[in-house]
């Protein structure tokens, strides 16, 4: 039976590159975004059968809850969990709104931890299940100007290593993959030649290149709470 898969913010970007990988590699994919014309557009295109679209705003913990309940019943139980749902509202902290604040910390972490919450239930059935949540290597290094989206994925780290510490004795694997720059919508504004002198690679990295480190830390079994970072080299000279 194949296993069953769900990518939060799985409709766009990184998600929607981790969501096409599992599914050429025979998973069966559960994409949960907020906009559901965007994610059913991504389900329609990934490869085979069987794979299911789910309007939720991970920031609700109960539009989170109704919807893993909906899962379970309607797919079963859960193999694997990444959460790649994520926002940036980039501003020097003075500048800052209160409500661009909560937001981020409400989608970035806490929506991480209501996923991962709501999942894990449904995961203790499974044999191999596993978690990455998706960091920024702004919260290893901070950023001027991201000072709230750098605590929400710093928070991710801490969050990450302890979840894999309470659920290693249950077989769940937990590791945070954090990404550089990567050309997706969120990085679309960015000057990108200012950017390309800081990476010693040289480029921005590719969805696809993300998604190929996020499988390998799903299927490495004897991987848990780890930080694997994929910047192209850019944390060396950040
Ligand atoms: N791109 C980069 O350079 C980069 C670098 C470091 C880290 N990251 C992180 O990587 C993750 C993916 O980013 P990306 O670049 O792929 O961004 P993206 O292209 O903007 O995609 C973000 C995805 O998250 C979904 N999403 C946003 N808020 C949500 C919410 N409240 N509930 C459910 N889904 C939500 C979006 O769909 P809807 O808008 O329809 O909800 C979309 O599917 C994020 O956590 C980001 O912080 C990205």
């Amino acid at each position: 039976m194949s296993r069953l898969a769900v990518v939060c913010g799985g409709s766009r970007g990184i998600g929607r590159a981790v969501s096409r990988l599992l599914a050429e590699r025979g998973c069966r994919l559960v994409v949960v975004s907020r906009n559901e014309d965007a994610t059913q557009a991504t389900v329609a295109s990934l490869h085979g059968a069987e794979h299911v679209a789910f309007s939720c705003d991970v920031s609700k913990e109960q539009e989170v809850q109704k919807t893993f309940n909906t899962i379970q019943k309607t797919c079963g139980n859960i193999s694997y969990l990444v959460n790649a749902a994520g926002i940036n509202r980039d501003a020097l902290l003075l500048r800052s709104k209160p409500e661009d604040m909560v937001s981020q910390l409400h989608t970035n972490l806490l929506g991480t931890m209501l996923t991962c919450r709501a999942a894990l239930r449904s995961m203790l059935h499974t044999k191999g299940a596993a978690i990455v949540n998706i960091g920024s290597v702004v919260g290893l290094k901070g950023n001027a100007g991201q000072c709230v989206y750098s605590a929400s994925k710093a928070g991710l780290e801490g969050f990450t290593r302890s979840l894999a510490k309470e659920v290693a004795s249950r077989q769940i694997r937990v590791n945070l993959l954090v990404p550089g720059f990567i050309h997706t919508d969120m990085t679309t504004g960015l000057e990108e030649q200012d950017k390309l002198r800081s990476i010693p690679l040289g480029r921005f990295g590719e969805p696809e290149e993300v998604a190929h480190a996020v499988l390998f830390l799903l299927e490495s079994p004897y991987i848990t709470g780890q930080v694997l970072v994929v910047d192209g080299g850019l944390q060396l000279a950040m």
